[in-house]
């Protein structure tokens, strides 16, 4: 088979990369992407064959700019479904120069400037409202990009928020391990695909790329999940409560609800929910009865993919 292209957020050493290795291995090739845009869009223009992307963390919620890449409000996505979905257990460092002399702990006050991605700071509010009141944030496109800036930058005493990872792969020191809030801080990254490839449509379903092609047919399925985003007539009394009534009535348990801006107006929204299917519910057209039921209480309505839930294998 040919070697699969997966795409991450980048500079290598991300969390998206130690996600994507833990996921795929490294004997696919990993193509770091400067956005979770460009992720996206590697996966529309079949460029790729899977990106993995961080949708939500179990400290700091939900990643609001991969919503507003699932909203899809240019139609510029049409193709991209999520298939799989894997937690990582993420510990954040506070990352140094190695030239700068130790420092005097708990006093950092010879750091003049922190750089990170912006879900990081929420991650490690308490330590930084603890060492780092007041002091001047930068953020980052990622992680590593903060090691990386760090690294580079001989001009200045900055220090960026990032995994051990990324002080390996970006030559820099661990100043402070483990400075999360919750040492049991968890991200879910979402894996899409695009529906219209010829090469992953040939594969059976990705977790058979999970499992490197030895999935065995399940005795008892698996529980599912889906994510589903939905307009609906504001101004319609119920109208939401009646859309939320279709998946109960499948027997769907709603496990997650999200909203972004739809972008037409105050007060406008695009809705995302996410839903499990309980494993003794064998029906596979489920989803599709769901989608069609919506549309008699939606404006617009789209389903964004079914994938096998890793929850309770995340430990
Ligand atoms: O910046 C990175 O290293 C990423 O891979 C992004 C990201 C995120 O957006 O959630 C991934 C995991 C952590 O929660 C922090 C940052």
């Amino acid at each position: 088979m040919e070697q699969l292209q997966v795409a991450f957020l980048g500079p290598p050493a991300s969390f998206s990369h130690q996600a994507a290795l833990e996921v795929f291995g490294s004997s696919v090739n990993l193509i770091p992407q400067t956005s979770f845009a460009d992720a996206f869009a590697a996966v529309q223009q079949q460029q790729v064959d899977y990106a993995i992307i961080p949708v939500e963390n179990s400290t700091n919620g939900v990643v609001v700019q991969t919503f507003d890449l699932f909203a899809d409000r240019q139609g510029l996505y049409k193709d991209v479904k999520v298939c799989g979905e894997h937690y990582l257990a993420v510990h954040h460092c506070l990352l140094i120069r190695k030239d700068i002399s130790p420092l005097a702990r708990p006093d950092y006050g010879s750091i003049k400037k922190l750089y990170t991605h912006p879900q990081a700071w929420g991650q490690c509010d308490k330590f930084l409202s603890l060492y780092f009141k007041g002091v001047e944030r930068q953020d980052t496109s990622s992680t590593s990009k903060g090691a990386e800036i760090v690294a580079k930058k001989q001009d200045e005493h900055g220090a960026a928020i990032a995994s051990r990872f990324a002080a390996e792969y970006h030559g820099v020191e661990v100043a402070e391990a483990n400075i999360e809030d919750d040492h049991g801080n968890k991200t879910r990254f979402l894996i899409i695909e695009n529906t219209q490839s010829d090469h992953t449509n040939r594969i059976a379903s990705f977790e058979e790329v999970r499992s490197g092609g030895t999935a065995q047919a399940p005795t008892l399925k698996p529980a599912r999940k889906s994510l589903f985003s939905f307009t609906i007539n504001q101004d319609l009394p119920g109208a939401l409560a009646d859309a939320l009534l279709v998946f109960k009535a499948e027997g769907f348990n709603l496990t997650s609800i999200n909203s972004r801006p739809s972008q037409r107006g105050p007060g406008q929204y695009i809705f995302f929910v996410e839903c499990q299917l309980d494993q003794s519910i064998q029906c596979d057209d489920v989803v599709s009865r769901v989608l069609q039921s919506l549309r008699a209480f939606t404006v617009t309505c789209r389903e964004l993919g079914t994938w096998k839930d890793t929850l309770q294998l995340s430990g």
